[in-house]
């Protein structure tokens, strides 16, 4: 899968209203309740990379989920990288 220009990225972007676009990925931070609710969400992501074989980087600091998202294989930001964007969007909306 061919990396996305930063044209095309920003145009993406413009439906996650959360995310940003530095270093050749895309960032997001979530905040939860507690440590509970984001460990959570953090294994609902988890089976859904698995079943879209796509990873994300990510830190959790007791509440607090921060994400990136980018296609090693391509050295950025693919179509794929928005694929789990949005199923992370669906998994913590639905949480939150
Ligand atoms: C073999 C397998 O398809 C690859 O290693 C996948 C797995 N998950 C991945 N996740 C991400 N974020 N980027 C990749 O290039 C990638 N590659």
């Amino acid at each position: 899968m061919s990396k996305l220009s930063e044209q095309d990225i920003e145009k993406y972007l413009l439906r996650f209203p959360d995310w940003t676009y530095s270093n050749n990925a895309i960032h997001v931070e979530f905040e939860f309740d507690n440590f509970k609710d984001c460990f959570s969400a953090m294994s609902r992501i988890a089976f859904e990379c698995e079943a879209l074989n796509h990873h994300p980087n990510w830190t959790n600091i007791y509440n607090t989920l921060s994400i990136s998202l980018s296609t090693h294989d391509a050295g950025g930001v693919t179509k794929k990288d928005f694929k789990l964007a949005e199923a992370i969007e669906t998994i913590v909306e639905v949480q939150e």
